[in-house]
Formats: C-alpha cells, sequence, structure tokens
C-alpha cells in the first residue's frame, strides 16, 4: 500500500457517531462522492458514519459570505459520498480537532456550515462541547400526524417533520426494537414530504424530560448517534409533552439517550437549541493515495 505524503486524517467520534476529518485549509483537495465512500468503508477503508472538511471558510465557495464570523467551514459528506447540509456531532468532532490542532479554544468560536454558522462553546479540560443548533423547523402547529408516516419491519407510525437545516421525521413509538435491524431505509410517505431524502428517528420516554432514539441516517444507515436528530427529537417530545419554551417564556432540557451516548438538548425561550456532549478524537495518520484516486 502507498501512501499520499501531505494527506493527513484524523479519525474522531461524538456519542459513537464516528468521522474521518480531514484537514484541508486551502481548499485544494479533490474529494469525490466515490473517495468520500472508500475512505468510510468499515472494512476496505478507515470507516466512518461521514468525513469532515476543515476548509478555511474564504476558501471554499459555499462559505465565503461567512468568513468574517466563522473562520473554518465544515464540509460535511454521508459515508455514501453525498453532501449533507449540517451534522451536529460533526460540529462538537471539529470542534476538538481545531482545539487539539491549536486553532481554537477551550472557549467561545463559531463553525460555518451549509446551514449557517454555528455557534460553539469548547469547556475546559476536555468537557463536553455545546453547539448553538439554531432553530426548529416545524412543519404544523398541532402535534405529529401530519399526514406523513414511516414504515418498517412491518409496523407503521405517525412522523413529526422537523427540520433542524437537515431533514427529520420522528416517530414515537412503544419499543425501539419494533424498528426491526434497520438494514433497509424505513419507507416515509408520501415521499415528496421528504424530496431530498430524510434522517428518521425512533422515540421512546424514559422518564420526565427525558427520552432515548435510535436512527437511521440520510446517507449512512443507523448510526450510534445523531446530533441534529437529537434535536429533532428533543422539540418533538417537547410539543408533546405540552412544552414550548416561546409561548411559555422558559427554556426546557431533555436528556437525549442514543445508542452511543447521552446528549443534552436545552430549547431557550428564544427558540434556539443547545446540544452538550462529548468529542473524542482518537487516531491520526496518513491516508493512502488509493483511497482518494
Ligand atoms: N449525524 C449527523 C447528521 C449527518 C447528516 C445526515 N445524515 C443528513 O444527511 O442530513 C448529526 O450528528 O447531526
Amino acid at each position: 500500500m502507498t501512501s499520499a505524503p501531505g494527506v493527513p486524517f484524523l479519525k474522531g467520534h461524538g456519542t459513537e457517531n464516528d468521522f474521518v476529518i480531514i484537514p484541508d485549509p486551502d481548499g485544494t483537495l479533490d474529494l469525490s462522492p466515490e473517495a468520500v465512500a472508500r475512505l468510510c468503508d468499515r472494512r476496505a477503508g478507515i470507516g466512518g458514519d461521514g468525513v469532515l472538511r476543515v476548509v478555511r471558510s474564504a476558501a471554499h465557495p459555499e462559505a465565503r459570505s461567512m468568513a468574517a464570523e466563522a473562520e473554518w467551514f465544515m464540509d460535511y459528506r454521508n459515508s455514501d459520498g453525498s453532501v449533507a447540509e449540517m451534522c451536529g456531532n460533526g460540529t462538537r468532532v471539529f470542534a476538538r480537532y481545531l482545539e487539539r490542532a491549536g486553532l481554537a479554544g477551550p472557549g467561545d468560536l463559531a463553525i460555518a456550515t451549509r446551514a449557517g454558522v454555528r455557534k460553539i462553546h469548547i469547556a475546559k479540560d476536555g468537557g463536553g462541547i455545546t453547539t448553538g443548533m439554531g432553530t426548529a423547523e416545524l412543519a404544523e402547529p398541532g402535534g405529529e400526524g401530519d399526514g406523513i408516516t414511516v414504515s418498517v419491519a412491518g409496523h407503521t407510525w405517525p412522523v413529526r417533520k422537523v427540520g433542524m437545516g437537515n431533514p427529520h421525521a420522528v416517530a414515537f413509538v412503544s419499543d425501539l426494537a419494533d424498528a426491526g435491524p434497520l438494514l433497509e431505509s424505513p419507507e416515509v410517505r408520501p415521499a415528496a414530504a421528504y424530496p431530498d431524502g430524510v434522517n428518521v428517528e425512533f422515540v421512546v420516554p424514559r422518564g420526565p424530560r427525558h427520552v432515548a432514539l435510535r436512527v437511521h441516517e440520510r446517507g449512512a444507515g443507523e448510526t450510534r448517534s445523531c446530533g441534529t436528530g437529537a434535536c429533532a427529537v428533543m422539540v418533538a417530545a417537547a410539543r408533546r409533552d405540552g412544552v414550548d419554551p416561546r409561548r411559555d417564556g422558559v427554556a426546557v432540557t431533555y436528556t437525549v439517550d442514543v445508542p452511543g451516548g447521552r446528549l443534552e438538548i436545552t430549547e431557550r425561550a428564544d427558540g434556539e437549541i443547545e446540544m452538550t456532549g462529548p468529542a473524542e478524537i482518537v487516531a491520526e495518520g496518513t491516508i493512502a493515495s488509493e483511497l482518494l484516486a
């Protein structure tokens, strides 16, 4: 196997949503969808749910307009090579990389994403990282139902449509096992409700202000965690519990258990959502040229 000098990578995860991190400050790397899929392959590649390419905002056409606010752009790709607007766990891992590389914090920073600028706070001494996730877009004022359903493993549930910069369908189920092995994409109907595909979350209550989920991600399949998904679930669960911080003028925090750990999600009285969780860098090396060809 030959190496491509000058193409380093790191591997990191947040609640076991794992990523290949590629520092490419000047945006010179030609990262094709096929190369992303090879990098994320868990048998023949490095393995990951996605790729985080670290590019200076000023050097990327999609981020140039955000460069004054955020020096770094998170170019996120799903493991199948598709492009996504936003990755919540990815923002924490991205920030941890910047911290480790001496390019940021601890403290406050902002990063550019396709869904806009996201504000981050890195706690001191390797503690949790908080991302300002923006506000949730809820399709309907009333609640779940919305005429949209998701079917998998012989079950069908109504879903709540939530936008977190990327699309989510949240289904409350009586048992997380009812979603089956999730080896294939759940079928969302009508398909036209999500013209660009969808991330599907299955949710059960665990206690007051406490839920657990499984997620099937667009472009990646079932993963161990999804930050935007956890935020979508938090908002859907709060509305189901009759809680709306913008109406009530009081922030609310939910604990969201994911298969790979735990996230704390707060919806503030102004509607802004903040997600706090861990992020770790676990390896670094050099990418073999065959993977990037
Ligand atoms: N795991 C991510 C979401 C990644 C993008 C998603 N698969 C999509 O296509 O929208 C997260 O932590 O938010």
